[in-house]
């Protein structure tokens, strides 16, 4: 029986499901889909920091699961499939992204932070129409993405550990199968159950539908979009040729008066089979869901910084659901303007509305609130407040070069208290993120003592220090920043066990160190002024830990372009490759440059030489 009229659209097409996932199968063939099961061969291992958001990363690696089997199939008989389904489901809590844990310890990792908490299951779909044409492979690539929210219950170690012994946890995106005896960890599911399964099925008929009867400009005004049409619109659809039934072919079986002149075929995607749904004569590319995305991002980022500048994620952290007029009255704005913006917070994923009322995430009790731990609410504060007029001249920087836009309204000279602090919350906040990953690199157990360049509020220095307790580390900044440390340690006070020294270090003496570390300095200044900071350290120690992101081989990756264009609008520094590091390290001396990599968003390089006699 095939329920939705869509799936039968499918029915007399070579349909390929590029998963090794049984529970997909299942559940496509439970619609009533017939199909091959062809597993890629895809490594999902794309770099999740170069996507915009989880979901593009689902929707990425879905992708290139189906075009592998695509171009695989097609080698293989110069024929490929007419249609591939490809599909990747991730789970995500507090940024990060879980997917199938790779032995116990990991799925014990997994579930422990699921433990009690809502999180976010993401299932991306490709859906890729084949058409070969004098042995030339045609692929037209449709996509979407699913999301639902899971509550977990708060669940006993002892629980924890029996769930995972089953090994159940072991195939499965976070951990757990929810269709089986995952289900019992659950509280609570909002959303698409079998999009947690691992095929969303419902939006998967919605897009079919979409291919498959794009809507006429008449239909438009009628019908709501998203919809899928119900059964007794589109009756008896099969492709078969002269079935006489399908609506598309313009009798009255069902059809309901389709069958103007020019009307549309509706036989599948318009780019690919030639199908003229306009009346026009021309079929309209595919809808460039991505691109215009992209055109608004700067829509979705000023929302997020407005939403911190007037503080919505204090508000609500940690605390029951508020109302937006509640809200409103608590952030001293508009009740209109309040639910807009509370609303686009929710459809960015920083905020849920529940009937009781708005709260945040956990992504954005982490990250947005202004006091945590790994607050990156400074950083947004400073990309509203600075980056966004700098980059309001990207145009100029691009056309003039980066010397000459340095300057004119480049850099600002850290003036005010609220300006310095601003710059250092957001600096903090990123080195918090990343500094057990830098410190952890490499085995620095080596060295005895060792001197921050450009250390800021110390985060790094701290983690070095808690993982190697003998080692005495120096924090080197400028005295303006120097002066405002204090208020970013933990206990409220500068710990005895690392010291800050104040100095600029083109200018000042150095503190000696058999270690001297640059994170995130060298990118900002050109290469001269890089050879002479280089110069000033390299006599006097046994090595340098440099950590930055070092663009790779392959074109940039996208995590590294808004930085490099950063650096393009604010300084005359630049991102560089590995050899271009190593180069610079060891034309000063520095030998057996190794790099490590820590977490998506930076490297880490490490160069020794003989220790000064
Ligand atoms: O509650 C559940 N959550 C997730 C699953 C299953 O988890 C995997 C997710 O992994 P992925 O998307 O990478 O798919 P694979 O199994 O590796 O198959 P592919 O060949 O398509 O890459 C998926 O199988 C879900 O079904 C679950 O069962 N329950």
């Amino acid at each position: 029986m095939v329920l939705s009229p869509v799936i039968g659209k499918l029915l007399h097409k070579r349909v390929v499901l590029a998963s090794a996932s049984p529970r997909r199968r299942e559940i496509l063939s439970h619609a009533g889909l017939r199909f091959e099961v062809v597993p890629s061969r895809f490594k999902e291992k794309l770099d999740k920091a170069s996507f915009p958001t989880p979901y593009a990363y689902a929707i990425e690696t879905a992708k290139q699961k189906a075009l592998e089997v695509a171009r695989r199939m097609h080698q293989k008989d110069l024929r490929a499939p007419d249609v591939v389904i490809g599909a990747d489901t991730i789970v995500t809590i507090g940024g990060l992204i879980l997917e199938k844990p790779v032995d116990k310890q990991d799925a014990y990792r997994m579930l422990s932070r699921l433990n009690g908490k809502e999180h976010s299951v993401f299932t991306g779909v490709a859906i890729v129409h084949c058409c070969t044409t004098d042995a030339q492979l045609d692929l037209e690539v449709s996509e979407f993405h699913e999301e639902t929210t899971v509550k977990f219950s708060e669940l006993s170690e002892e629980l924890l550990w029996e769930y995972i012994d089953s090994g159940e946890p072991m195939d499965k995106a976070g951990g757990y199968g929810i269709q089986a005896l995952g289900g019992m960890l659950v509280e609570h599911v909002r959303g698409d159950f079998l999009n947690v399964v691992g095929f969303p099925l419902n939006h998967f008929c919605k897009k079919l539908v979409e291919l498959y009867y794009p809507p006429r400009r008449e239909d438009l005004q009628r019908v709501k979009h998203d919809s899928i049409p119900a059964v007794d619109t589109f009756e008896n659809l099969s492709d078969v040729e002269g079935s006489g039934s399908d609506p598309a072919q313009g009798d009255d079986g069902g059809g309901h008066g389709r069958a103007e002149a020019g009307g549309d075929k509706r036989q599948g995607p318009a780019g690919m089979q030639g199908t003229d749904s306009t009346g026009t004569g021309e079929s309209p590319p595919p809808f460039p869901a991505g691109l215009l995305e992209l055109i608004d991002g700067f829509k979705a980022s000023k929302a997020l910084f407005v939403a911190c500048k007037l503080n919505v994620f204090d508000v609500l952290k940690d605390g029951a659901p508020l109302k937006a007029m509640d809200i409103a009255g608590k952030i001293d704005a508009s009740v209109c303007g309040t639910e807009r913006l509370l609303d686009v917070c929710v459809a960015l994923g920083l905020l849920e509305k529940t009937d009781r009322g708005y709260r945040n995430t956990e992504l954005a009790d982490v990250h947005l609130a202004s006091d945590g731990e790994y607050s990156l609410h400074g950083l947004a504060m400073r990309s509203n407040d600075h980056f966004w007029n700098l980059f309001t001249d990207l145009e100029l920087a691009v056309r003039e070069g980066a010397s000459a836009a340095f300057g004119r309204k480049a850099e600002e000279p850290v003036q005010s208290k609220h300006k310095k602090l601003q710059f250092m919350r957001a600096m903090h906040g990123l080195a918090m993120l990343t500094a057990h990953q830098v410190a952890t690199a490499f085995d620095l157990s080596r060295f005895t003592s060792a001197c921050d360049l450009g250390g800021c509020t110390g985060a790094l220095a701290r983690a070095l220090t808690q993982e190697y307790p003998r080692l005495k580390v120096t924090v080197f900044d400028l005295p303006e920043v120097i002066e405002h440390v204090t208020c970013f340690q933990p206990e409220g006070r500068r710990p005895d066990w690392m010291s800050f020294t104040p100095g600029d270090f083109f200018k000042d003496d150095l503190p000696e160190a058999d270690l001297y570390i640059l994170s995130r300095i060298l990118h900002e200044w050109p290469d001269d002024k890089v050879c002479e900071l280089l110069s000033r350290v390299s006599s006097r120690c046994g090595g340098i830990l440099v950590a930055e992101k070092v663009l790779e081989d392959k074109p940039a990756a996208r995590g590294s372009l808004p930085s490099s264009l950063n650096l393009l609008v604010r300084t005359q520094g630049r991102e560089r490759s590995l050899p271009e590091y190593r180069g610079l390290l060891e034309r000063h001396g520095f030998r057996d440059v190794r790099l490590a990599h820590a977490g998506d968003r930076l490297d880490v390089m490490l160069g020794t030489r003989a220790s000064p006699p």
